[in-house]
């Protein structure tokens, strides 16, 4: 038998109705039963519609006897956990519902006594729905929950990614950045050498003006050009072109301050900007400086080379209010300076203008001039100093000009030169003159050969040797009657290529004579390496046999070593009888000069061999 359960206190105070309503009225599942048999002394409508019983046939039966509590071992378990707790609330357990379904319960339950008697009063409510909407909001909620967290590791992933995406983007616009930096680079520099380009020049030029203005001070732009830097590019390659100039760059960097401007306009033409100067003075200086500075000794890829520049000087504001008029004059001045022999710097003075015009006017009648037949050809005499006889000619070009009269070819082969023409030009005084010797040969001056001069240009084009050939073969002289003058300028780039095309001219069977000995670099190493045959002493040294003792030293020496070398010596501009009198007492073998003839039309050069054959006959 179970001990007996705690009583609870019944409140009198309240009437019995309002217990009935209570009883009657409540949703919720109430019964009451003996405790000593648990047979049901009452029930409510609620336990009516809960079990599906009628009161009528509850009353008087037990829960276990109905079928309510499921097993005997459940209805057991909650009545030792009320004999232990005094009373339940809300105990959770399964009741048996209409139709035999089990449902899940909470039961509170005490024990009252009544009279002497206990009675278990049970209030109990169905939370089955309570439950499945828990179970439902669970499901809810674990389904939040595993979403949220999808969701939380799929935006750590996104944020991940975007943390990527986002270095990825900061690298690429660091790389825009620095390709941004590199073509506004670009665009303001020279790729060859790294200094300013042209338009970074006008920038600096023009702030270089306004600082000048406001200082009342001077500006200077020096526009300097390397001499005969085609002849390194045509001899030794663009390679070795392309590293003297970016030599002669650095070289030019160091001849100037800081805030001056060094740029480099294209080929060899570099420009400088200098700022802050009282007067021509300090521009001057550093035109000296450049000049030094290209001077020092200069090898690249094994070959030494000589260089030197020209350089022209443009002063704000005394040549021009702005950047385009101070390039110009200097632009100008660097042509002075060239055409006054080179290695030399020049200012700018109005005058010069005068003759830039008279270039350019060279230039376009220079190119009609071969189509129209302005180009004559002169011979001058070259004799033999042993005997006094005409044994050659050298041939030499003139212009004439329909407006102008005769031009000397000083004055337009520096610009035939300059801009190619004098590939055409110079073929054409090699096939003239090679026409006009058969010409001669044929009348009888069979002895006869003739010199004709070569531009750098000419000789150093490939093929040169062949065009050559085909021209003598055509006029039916033989090589060996011809002589090609070159200068020492074709001589200064000795590569190995400059040699071939020197001797396949030589293979032919012609000779080479070195014009202008002694006024350039006269490496005496040229005279051993290249097929020369011939060296003509400069006009310069002839001049001065009589009244100077160097150019006597120096005239003796030439002769002496040509002879040392089994080369023949050929005086240039002898025009007086000591001047021929001192180089024939020195071994000097032929000689050239008014002495013996201006340079004169083929018909009077004829004429003069006519004299001589008749004079030769009359003696025997
Ligand atoms: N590439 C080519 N160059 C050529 C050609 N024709 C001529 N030239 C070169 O032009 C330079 C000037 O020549 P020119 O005005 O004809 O002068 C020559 C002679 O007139 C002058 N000379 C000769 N004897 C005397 C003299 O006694 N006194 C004096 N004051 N001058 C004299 O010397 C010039 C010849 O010199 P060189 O050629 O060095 O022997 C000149 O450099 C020509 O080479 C051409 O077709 N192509």
């Amino acid at each position: 038998m179970r001990s007996p359960l705690p009583a609870t206190p019944v409140m009198e105070s309240v009437s019995l109705d309002i217990y009935r309503r209570v009883f009657f009225s409540s949703p919720e599942f109430i019964s009451i039963s003996r405790l000593c048999d648990a047979r049901y002394v009452d029930v409510n409508p609620g336990f009516e519609a809960f079990t599906g019983l009628r009161r009528d046939e509850v009353i008087g039966r037990s829960a276990l006897a109905l079928g309510i509590w499921p097993d005997e071992g459940t209805r057991d378990l909650m009545l030792a956990s009320l004999e232990q707790q005094g009373r339940l609330h809300l105990f959770p357990t399964h009741l048996r519902k209409r139709g035999g379904e089990l449902c899940e319960v909470e039961l509170s339950a005490s024990v009252a006594r009544i009279e002497g008697e206990a009675f278990l009063i049970c209030v109990v409510r169905d939370v089955t729905e309570r439950r499945r909407s828990e179970d439902e909001l669970r499901l809810y909620r674990d389904r939040l929950e595993y979403l949220i967290e999808e969701r939380t590791s799929a935006l750590r992933r996104s944020n991940a990614e975007l943390r990527q995406t986002n270095l990825r983007l900061e690298e690429a616009h660091q790389r825009l950045l620095d390709t941004e930096k590199r073509l506004r680079h670009m665009a303001l520099h020279d790729l060859l050498t790294g200094l300013p380009n042209r338009a970074l020049l006008q920038d600096r030029v023009t702030q270089a003006i306004s600082q000048a203005r406001r200082d009342g001070k001077r500006a200077a732009i020096l526009f300097i050009d390397l001499d005969h830097f085609k002849h390194v590019n045509d001899s030794l390659g663009h390679l070795v072109g392309d590293r003297l100039l970016q030599i002669v760059a650095g070289r030019l960097e160091q001849c100037v301050r800081r805030g001056d401007t060094v740029a480099r306009l294209g080929g060899d033409e570099f420009v400088m900007c200098l700022g802050g100067l009282d007067d021509g003075g300090g521009a001057a200086v550093v035109a000296q400086k450049i000049l030094a500075a290209l001077d020092a000794s200069t090898v690249v890829e094994g070959h030494e080379l000589h260089v030197t520049g020209s350089i022209g000087i443009g002063l704000y504001p005394d040549d021009g209010p702005h950047a385009e008029a101070l390039l110009q004059a200097a632009d100008t001045a660097m042509y002075h300076a060239k055409s006054r022999g080179r290695n030399s710097f020049s200012f700018f003075t109005p005058a010069l203008n005068e003759a830039v015009q008279q270039r350019l006017t060279i230039e376009s009648q220079l190119h009609q001039a071969l189509p129209r037949g302005e180009l004559r050809l002169h011979y001058q005499p070259q004799v033999d100093l042993r005997n006094g006889r005409i044994v050659s000619a050298e041939v030499l070009l003139r212009w004439q000009q329909p407006q102008r009269g005769m031009i000397a070819p000083n004055e337009f082969i520096p610009v035939a030169e300059d801009t190619g023409l004098i590939l055409r030009i110079g073929e054409w005084v090699l096939r003239e003159a090679c026409a006009q010797l058969g010409r001669w040969r044929h009348e009888g001056h069979r002895e006869l050969s003739l010199a004709v001069n070569l531009s750098a240009r000419q000789v150093l084009q490939p093929g040169f040797a062949a065009t050559v050939a085909g021209i003598i073969a055509q006029a039916g002289v033989p090589a060996s009657s011809l002589v090609l003058e070159i200068t020492e300028s074709v001589l200064m780039q000795p590569s190995e290529d400059n040699l071939a095309l020197l001797h396949a001219l030589t293979d032919l069977g012609l000779k080479l004579s070195l014009d202008d000995f002694g006024t350039g670099y006269s490496s005496l190493s040229y005279l051993k390496r290249f097929p020369i045959s011939e060296l003509k002493i400069d006009r310069s040294f002839v001049d001065g046999i009589e009244q100077d003792e160097n150019d006597r030293a120096i005239a003796a020496t030439v002769i002496a070593m040509a002879r040392g070398l089994r080369l023949t010596v050929m005086a240039e501009g002898v025009e007086t009888a000591g001047q021929e009198a001192y180089l024939r007492a020195n071994g000097c073998g032929l000689a050239q000069g008014y002495r013996y003839g201006r340079p004169m039309p083929a018909d009077d050069f004829a004429a003069l061999l006519a004299r001589q054959a008749a004079e030769s006959v009359s003696r025997r």
